[in-house]
């Protein structure tokens, strides 16, 4: 028998772990923008987890806000759950745990009621403001750190005449209503995959706000606190299938379930303004200083991710764990990341690198949770310059060339021609696709017209240590294919 997943369903579901704190007494204090896969996977679960294990965090349960016309179909699954959705941990050799978890008790669509959204952030209750916006979402210039005054949206909300609508708009209208009553200002916690997140939030925000009003820019800098974290759990966009295997396996009906491996990890910085859940309890790492856990992750996990993701697709991959399980793939991300990416990273005491390297190696070939290729082809002008480049760089300011890396940055060319060796179309998923796909297949003609949008790539264009590897593994993924390209590339 099979039972729709709300509240009042909880006690006849005996297919998965259920919360069992009482969700009616948890108060939202907390405010997360961006409720997709990897909050839900991530944050949501260490937060159910701390709500089962002290009945006394219940004044930290989650108000998820979606800002994005697309986010109308969260809304319309977390709703009629009353916040309630599974997770399902697959580990490589089958074992799969689904539970429910709780720690979600409102959920607002911010077009349908913006006052509602600006008020749940004015409340003094509200004492985190947390974020999984993606990369793109901070809204500032890779090359240049610089925010993006001139998006429509941020035009549209610094104008005023309309409730605002962007993440920024709200959050700074909140804090300027804060400051009115005299209450104090929440912590904007980020969880995206940026080194320093918490500076990248600070940043942006701070420069919002002094665009709409220096006094109120003064006082969020004063008052605000914006920690760093390093967040990982590899979760996939919820595949077709996954809620009729919940279904079957549970009894449990899920408009919108998450998979997730079971590997967790958040390294979070101690520096939040109205204090914080004990989350310390629940297996997060609080420390003062996060970065060398963000380096690690950011360029082994994430730029590996990127290393695998042009090669795999041009080699006829679609799923993460068939690539990672290629030979000349594996060999690539171990070289780049112990060869280049490692050299770039900061001492981590007590940490074992390598056998860092070697776990990702066998997360990225689990194929329990069927992490598909076109995830991590997708976005990649947020994603290179943020995770790649920066070991690039690093390593030309001590005069090492980045031969692996450039091979990926060329592969990353190839992809974004459009057309693969087959000459079947390539979906180019980025925001710039419009201006990366002519100048990707312009650089056939002007090799170097790829890299040299300085707002991407900087000078790394007039970079000879950059452009020779770089240009010779263009040439031979066009001229003689990705797997020839890899095998010479690594011989
Ligand atoms: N999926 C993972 O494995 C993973 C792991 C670690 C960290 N992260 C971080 O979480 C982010 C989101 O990943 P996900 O898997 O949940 O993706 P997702 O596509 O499932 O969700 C993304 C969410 O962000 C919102 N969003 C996107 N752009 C926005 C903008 N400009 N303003 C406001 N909201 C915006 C979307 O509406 C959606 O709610 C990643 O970009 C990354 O920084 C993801
Ligand atoms: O989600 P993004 O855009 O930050 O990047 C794609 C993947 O590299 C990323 O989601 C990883 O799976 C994740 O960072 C693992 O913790």
């Amino acid at each position: 028998m099979s039972t729709s997943l709300n509240a009042d369903a909880l006690t006849r579901i005996s297919g998965a772990d259920v919360p069992a704190y009482d969700r009616t007494t948890v108060v939202p204090g907390i405010v997360h923008f961006g409720v997709g896969a990897f909050h839900r996977a991530h944050q949501a679960m260490y937060l159910d987890r701390l709500l089962a294990a002290d009945p006394a965090a219940g004044e930290w349960g989650i108000c998820g806000v979606g800002v994005r016309p697309a986010d109308a179909a969260m809304r319309d699954a977390l709703v009629p759950q009353d916040g309630l959705f599974t997770l399902t941990l697959k580990h490589p050799h089958g074992e799969v745990e689904t539970s429910v978890i709780g720690s979600i008790v409102e959920y607002l669509f911010a077009p349908d009621d913006p006052e509602k959204v600006l008020e749940r952030l004015s409340a003094p209750a509200t004492r985190i403001v947390s974020l999984t916006v993606t990369e793109g979402g901070y809204n500032f210039s890779p090359s240049t750190g610089e925010f993006d005054a001139g998006n429509p949206d941020i035009v549209a909300d610094l104008e005023g005449s309309a409730p605002p609508r962007t993440v920024f708009g709200l959050v700074t209208e909140a804090l300027a209503r804060r400051r009115e009553r005299g209450v104090p200002s929440f912590t904007v916690m980020s969880c995206d995959n940026i080194q320093g997140n918490g500076h990248t939030a600070r940043s942006t925000f701070l420069a919002y706000a002094r665009l709409r009003d220096q006094d109120l820019a003064d006082w969020i800098e004063s008052n605000t606190r914006f920690p760093n974290s390093m967040v990982d759990r590899i979760t996939p966009a919820t595949p077709p299938e996954l809620a009729d295997e919940v279904v079957t396996r549970t009894g449990i009906v899920d408009a919108w379930p998450v998979v997730a491996e079971p590997f967790t990890q958040w390294v979070l910085e101690d520096d939040f303004s109205m204090g914080r859940p004990a989350l310390e309890t629940v297996g997060v790492q609080v420390v003062d200083d996060v970065t060398p856990y963000e380096l690690m992750k950011l360029r082994l996990l994430n730029a590996g991710h990127q290393a695998l993701c042009y090669f795999g697709y041009l080699l006829g991959y679609r799923y993460v764990h068939d690539a990672a399980s290629d030979d000349d793939i594996r060999t690539l991300l171990l070289r780049y990341m112990t060869e280049e990416g490692k050299t770039t990273l900061q001492e981590l005491p007590g940490v074992d690198v390598d056998a860092y390297i070697d776990t990702l190696l066998e997360r990225f070939a689990n194929p329990a949770i069927a992490d598909t290729i076109a995830r991590l082809c997708q976005d990649s002008s947020d994603r290179i310059p943020k995770w790649l480049l920066p070991v690039i760089a690093d390593r030309l300011a001590t005069g090492q060339r980045s031969e692996l890396a450039a091979a990926v940055v060329a592969s990353w060319t190839r992809y974004a021609e459009g057309t693969d060796e087959q000459g079947e179309p390539i979906d180019v998923v980025d925001p710039l696709a419009s201006e990366l796909v002519p100048r990707a297949k312009r650089s056939r003609t002007d090799p170097l017209a790829f890299v040299a949008d300085r707002e991407l790539f900087g000078t790394l264009a007039e970079e000879e240590l950059f452009t020779t590897p770089y240009l010779s593994a263009l040439e031979s993924l066009r001229t003689k294919g990705a797997r020839a390209t890899l095998t010479e590339l690594l011989s």
